[in-house]
C-alpha cells in the first residue's frame, strides 16, 4: 500500500506534530464510537512523542493504550516498554488512559501470549499504531530471522499476540501480528536519524522481507503508512 515520508526539522517538531496527529485521532474515535485505542512502540525513539502526547487534553479515560510489542520481562524491569509507557505517556492528562499489558507473569511466554491475545481482542481494530524501526529492519518484534516470523506477517492469520524469539532481540518477545497492526486508522512508522533514514532507503529498495520485515509494512499493509522522520 502507500507511503508518504513526513520529514521534520527536528525531534521536538516531529513529537509534537505527531501529537497532534495522534490526539486527534483519538479524539475523533471518541466522540465516533465513544473509545479509543492505540498501539505504541517501545524503544528510545518515542520518549519526546510520549511526553508530547500525554499533555493532550482529551477524554483520556475513554482511551485504551496497549504496546505494539514487549520484552518477557516485568513492568519493574528497566528494559520493560510497558515502564518506559507508564513514565513517559501514562501520566499527565493521559493518566487517566487504560493500559493493557502484553506481558503477564505466567509460567511460560507461550501462556503469555495466550492471556495477552485474549485481554487485547477488544481492542481492534486499532484507532492508531505507532510503529518503530529498529537499524536491522525490524518493527514491532518482527525481527531477521525471528522463530515465528512468516506466521507473524501472514496477513491472513487471526489478530493476535505471537511469541517472537531471534539472535538480535535479546529477550524473548511478546508481538502482536501484523495482521493485528496493518488496518489501523492510522499507521505511522516513527524514526530519527541518518542511519534509519538510510536503512528505510534500503528497505524500500528491495522486497526481502526475511531480511528486513519493515518491507512487510511499506509493501503490504492495507494502511497507508505516515513515516515521520526527523534527523
Ligand atoms: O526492540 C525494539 O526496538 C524498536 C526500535 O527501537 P529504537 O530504540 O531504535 O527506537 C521498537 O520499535 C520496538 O518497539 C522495540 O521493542
Amino acid at each position: 500500500m502507500a507511503h508518504e515520508l513526513l520529514s521534520f526539522d527536528n525531534g521536538g517538531a516531529l513529537a509534537a506534530s505527531l501529537a497532534d496527529r495522534v490526539a486527534a485521532a483519538l479524539a475523533a474515535a471518541v466522540a465516533a464510537r465513544g473509545k479509543a485505542t492505540l498501539a505504541v512502540s517501545g524503544g528510545s525513539t518515542p520518549k519526546a512523542f510520549f511526553e508530547a502526547l500525554s499533555q493532550k487534553p482529551m477524554d483520556w479515560s475513554k482511551v485504551s493504550v496497549t504496546l505494539v510489542d514487549e520484552r518477557f520481562v516485568p513492568e519493574d524491569n528497566p528494559r520493560s516498554n510497558h515502564l518506559l509507557v507508564k513514565t513517559h505517556l501514562l501520566k499527565g492528562k493521559a493518566a487517566k488512559a487504560g493500559f493493557v499489558p502484553l506481558f503477564h507473569p505466567e509460567a511460560d511466554i507461550e501462556a503469555a501470549a495466550r492471556v495477552a491475545t485474549r485481554e487485547t481482542a477488544r481492542l481492534f481494530p486499532f484507532d492508531a499504531v505507532i510503529l518503530g524501526m529498529g537499524t536491522d529492519g525490524h518493527t514491532a518484534s518482527f525481527f531477521p530471522g525471528g522463530n515465528h516470523l512468516a506466521e507473524a506477517l501472514d496477513l491472513s492469520a487471526p489478530r493476535r499476540v505471537m511469541t517472537m524469539e531471534a539472535a538480535g532481540a535479546g529477550e524473548p518477545r511478546l508481538t502482536f501480528s501484523f495482521s493485528a497492526l496493518a488496518d489501523a486508522g492510522l499507521l505511522v512508522l516513527h524514526i530519527e536519524g541518518a542511519e534509519k533514514k538510510a536503512v528505510l532507503e534500503k528497505a524500500l529498495s528491495g522486497t526481502d522481507e526475511a531480511e528486513m520485515p519493515i518491507r512487510a509494512v511499506l509493501e503490504r499493509a492495507p494502511a497507508k503508512t505516515d513515516i515521520y522522520w526527523a534527523p
